[in-house]
């Protein structure tokens, strides 16, 4: 189990994600990312997969042809917790690699 971050928490944790929004219902944080097809999508889904796994922390997403929507919520926490966090840290890191 893990807590729902609090105000200031959240806003330091955001202002180190700049690519990462704050949404509403459900509280949580995402991004869009653009590839250059769906086979580059698929590929960076597929290593986006392995993390959750890895982390049990599993993201809410679509993908439509190139494009990939990530939300990352924590269900558990009924909000943004530090585990959201750390998967978007670990998802920047997959591109920037
Ligand atoms: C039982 C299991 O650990 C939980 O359901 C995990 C799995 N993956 C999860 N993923 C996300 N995004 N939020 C959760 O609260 C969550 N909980």
């Amino acid at each position: 189990m893990v807590d729902r971050l609090d105000d200031a928490a959240r806003a330091r944790a955001l202002a180190d994600l700049p690519e990462w929004r704050l949404v509403d219902e459900p509280e949580g944080i995402s991004r869009r990312f653009i590839f250059g097809d769906f086979s580059a999508a698929f590929a960076f889904m597929a290593r986006v997969a392995l993390l959750a796994e890895k982390a049990d922390h599993h993201p809410d997403w679509s993908n439509v042809y190139n494009r990939v929507d990530i939300l990352l919520t924590t269900h558990d926490a009924g909000g943004l917790s530090q585990r959201d966090i750390d998967m978007a840290r670990a998802i920047d890191a997959l591109l920037a690699a």
